[in-house]
């Protein structure tokens, strides 16, 4: 049986013994030739320093796998945690500039990049830098000028490399963006699936998702061009390397200034340190990949939150519930040059029921969203119980009011906990049940399967029901304000005129309640105290529902319209 027998350096290596033969291709070039056993302690250390790391790598590998499995999986639950609570803490108007599907991208696909970036790249990089770095210093020992033309053909390499990893960066970026988009275009389908149902509009949506296909492809097919750009750079250098070291090479050996042997150590080294630089820069271009893609997630998580909840405000001891709005003008910050409320005046005492009217778009919605400081006004303020509005500790406000809004949106959760969402109180099933009953919720409620414990899924409810579960949720919190963003508007006229009668009761006698109805169905809001008509972000007319009647004005113009369209 023939031995083991290195080509580079003559020796035999039976004395391994039971050693793997990678372990002993990673030190010696083997070839299976008889002589005599013995070690080359040349070899053997060179060849671990340089060959070893890599090779301890494979040894390891079950370990390293694990580690870096276990700190992926810390790292993205902590990325998506931070990046969950620092989008959670933002303006408002924050989200009026973003969408859905680019939010949750970077929440989903994004973080697992960056994590990949960690536990992947860095470790490989480090890898070959210590391996190429290896290979370097053993050239410069075996001839300095041949090691330095070596250094030389891997600047270029790196030059090509750092040119490539920028493109791919540029390309990560925008991939990331178009796939937001696509994502963004799916997402809004699939809600809206029953508006193209019934528009026949498939062919229209599916048009509109593959032009982001087409345009992702485009991307994709540049980036892979590029990388054949790349490689071919790669193995051309790489050949004429070597071509041009067996050349110089052999006529040094001619002319006696370098031996055989030293030439064919210098091949092999040069090929690991050029094939170390072409890893460095695969790996630095998957890195630069991860950057680009990751640069928003970053920049996401480093967002300071709403200053709403960094300054600590003033909490009342007493609320009588009297909110003034003085001279307030607002534009929403995603459109600086529209004006939506201007120079507004009116004062809701405690205990009223005060009304907003208006054609669609007055900024009769933009004035609630300043009452409930998701907005702060451009000009002017809002007084509670004569306290700047922006002085109050903003939890605290909140807690104090309840509110529904136009779109009955409820959560994935089961009837209980939607109609419980947000209360502060300990509260019971029973008064759960109190809050059903007095949005006229509790029948419609007991007679589902699973009663107060059945999981709302859009389908599942109507709009009235699940307004009437909004409505409940509001009264659970028995406000010291309510407001009513067209909350009845899916009710029917019984249940309407019934849950009117308990929005404006509370359950301590002592208290009184402050309401804010918007309403287009005029007809609702006649009891009111007052009524508040807007036209243009403008306040037009205020009086009751007979004192407006008299006026003759636009509310008078509206009822009559109303009338008529009933008629
Ligand atoms: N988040 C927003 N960003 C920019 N503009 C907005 C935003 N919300 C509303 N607007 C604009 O502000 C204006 C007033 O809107 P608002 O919702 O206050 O009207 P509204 O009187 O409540 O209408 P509706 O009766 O139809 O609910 C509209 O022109 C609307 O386009």
């Amino acid at each position: 049986m023939g031995h083991l027998r290195c080509i580079l350096c003559s020796h035999c290596c039976c004395s391994f013994g039971d050693f793997d033969t990678a372990f002993l291709d990673s030190i010696h070039l083997l070839s299976t030739e008889c002589g005599p056993c013995c070690f080359s302690p040349e070899c053997a250390v060179v060849g671990s320093v340089v060959r070893g790391f890599g090779n301890m790598q494979v040894k390891t590998f079950g370990i390293r796998g694990c580690f870096f499995g276990i700190a992926n999986m810390i790292l993205v639950k902590r990325m998506r945690e931070t990046l969950y609570s620092s989008l959670l803490l933002q303006d408002i108007s924050f989200f009026d500039n973003e969408t859905v599907g680019d939010l949750t991208s970077r929440l989903g696909a994004d973080c697992q990049q960056v994590s990949r970036v960690i536990g992947n790249d860095l470790n490989l990089i480090m890898r070959n830098v210590l391996q190429g770095g290896g290979s370097l210093i053993y050239l410069l020992i075996l001839s300095w000028p041949l090691g330095l033309s070596t250094l030389v053909v891997c600047s270029i390499l790196a030059a090509v490399m750092l040119r490539y990893g920028r493109y791919q960066k540029k390309a990560a970026r925008l991939i990331q963006e178009v796939t937001a988009s696509a994502n963004d275009v799916a997402q809004e389908m699939f809600s809206l699936i029953r508006t193209v149902r019934v528009y026949g509009t498939e062919e229209e949506e599916h048009g509109r998702y593959k032009w982001w296909l087409e345009k992702l492809a485009d991307i994709s097919l540049r980036q892979s061009a590029a990388y054949g750009v790349w490689n071919f750079s790669f193995n051309i250098l790489y050949h004429s390397t070597q071509v041009i070291a067996v050349l110089f090479g052999g006529m040094s050996i001619l002319a006696g200034h370098i031996t055989a042997e030293k030439l064919t150590k210098f091949i092999l080294y040069s090929e690991w340190l050029i094939y170390s630089t072409w890893w460095v820069g695969d790996n630095i271009s998957n890195l630069m990949q991860s950057v680009g893609a990751s640069e928003k997630v970053f920049h996401l998580m480093d967002l300071s939150p709403s200053s709403q909840f960094i300054e600590r405000g003033v909490k009342l001891q007493r609320l009588t519930g009297c909110i003034e709005f003085l001279n307030v003008s607002f534009h929403y910050p995603s459109r600086p040059m529209a004006s939506v409320v201007q120079h507004v005046n009116f004062v809701v005492h405690p205990g009223e029921v005060v009304a907003i009217v208006g054609l669609s778009g007055s900024g009769k919605s933009t004035l609630v969203n300043l009452l409930l400081r998701l907005y702060e006004p451009t000009n002017g303020q809002i007084l509670i119980d004569d306290i700047p509005l922006k002085d109050l500790d903003i939890m605290w406000w909140r807690e104090r009011i309840g509110f529904v809004g136009q779109e009955p949106k409820l959560f994935r959760m089961d009837i209980s906990s939607n109609i419980r969402y947000g209360c502060t109180q300990d509260v019971k099933q029973k008064d759960i049940e109190w809050a059903a009953k007095q949005a006229y919720a509790h029948n419609f409620i007991s007679a589902l399967p699973n009663g107060y414990e059945t999981l709302v899924d859009d389908d599942l409810l109507s709009g009235g029901q699940k307004q009437r579960i909004a409505i409940a949720r509001a009264l659970l919190r028995d406000p010291k304000i309510l407001i009513l963003d067209e909350a009845t508007s899916a009710l029917d006229a019984e249940s309407e005129h019934n849950v009117k009668g308990v929005l404006r009761s509370v359950r301590s006698d002592s208290a009184t309640r402050s309401v804010i109805v918007i309403a287009h169905r005029l007809s609702t809001i006649q009891a009111a105290d007052r009524i508040v008509v807007m036209d243009g972000g403008e306040i037009v007319e205020m009086g009751s529902h007979r004192e407006l009647l008299l006026k003759d004005g636009l509310y008078a113009r509206l009822t009559r319209k109303q009338a008529d369209a009933m008629a």
